[in-house]
């Protein structure tokens, strides 16, 4: 299980989040949402220690995670993916996946096995000889969400994985964010796409400008006045 307790995010004097505290269970999708500048991908960042927070903690299964660089992060069992994935252009979809799959193992054979075994369940493998730099931006998102999972996680955090998809797109990676929840590992997914919110989510975490304003089912978010304001403006709530 994630627990984040009163983490707070500053740049210079801008307070990006403040007092952030919630639980991601594990074999559960916990989807973050709330609007542009809310401070979720910072959140991120701090828990895949890309940042360090200013205060508060972050533990995973009760092991101190605050502020550990992402390398250790990583190797704590901490995924992730991103929402620009420029980086990689140069690898093919095969070595990206392979990439993460030596934290399962140190022997190639067992992590090509990982490697082609992740693919397959992604229907990636047909792809795996394009260089990233040449498949779409989406298609892109997906192969760094089979690299998450081949890392064999216990925290899998979903950076907008669903952008830039056709519905009958979102519906295949519906199911593969199912087919991972299946296996344990606890998914934090921060996500625009409210049909992946609504078909996926155990629970949901709503941030407007770095502060939660509510957690619980999707159904009981939706209902808080707050989260229709962070939404759609002060009018519309009433
Ligand atoms: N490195 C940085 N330096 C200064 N300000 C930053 C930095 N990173 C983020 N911010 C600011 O922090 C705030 C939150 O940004 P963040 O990207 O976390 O929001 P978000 O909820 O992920 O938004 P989006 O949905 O658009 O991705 C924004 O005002 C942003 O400009």
């Amino acid at each position: 299980m994630l627990e984040l307790r009163e983490v707070a995010k500053s740049f210079g004097g801008l307070k990006v989040l403040t007092d952030v505290s919630f639980t991601a269970a594990a074999g559960e999708v916990t989807a973050l949402i709330g609007p542009n500048g809310a401070g979720k991908s910072t959140l991120v960042n701090l828990i895949s220690g890309y940042l360090s927070p200013n205060a508060g903690t972050i533990a995973l299964d009760g092991e101190d995670l605050t502020g550990r660089p992402a390398a250790k992060a990583f190797a704590m069992g901490v995924s992730r993916t991103f929402q620009v994935t420029g980086n990689t252009a140069e690898l093919n979809v095969f070595e990206c996946v392979a990439m993460a799959a030596y934290r399962q193992s140190s022997d190639y054979r067992e992590v090509n096995r990982i490697a082609e075994e992740q693919l397959r369940s992604f229907d990636l493998w047909p792809y795996r000889s394009r260089r990233l730099g040449d498949i779409p931006t989406a298609m892109v998102r997906v192969v760094d969400f089979a690299r998450g999972m081949a890392a064999n996680p216990k925290l899998l955090l979903l950076d907008e994985v669903m952008a830039g998809l056709t519905p009958v797109e979102v519906d295949v990676v519906i199911q593969q964010v199912r087919a991972c929840r299946e296996t344990g590992v606890a998914i934090v997914m921060i996500e625009h796409v409210l049909q992946a919110v609504t078909a996926l989510a155990d629970s949901v975490v709503v941030l407007n400008n770095g502060h939660i304003v509510a957690t619980g089912s999707m159904s009981e978010v939706s209902r808080s006045e707050e989260v229709r304001e962070a939404y759609l403006g002060r009018a519309a709530a009433h």
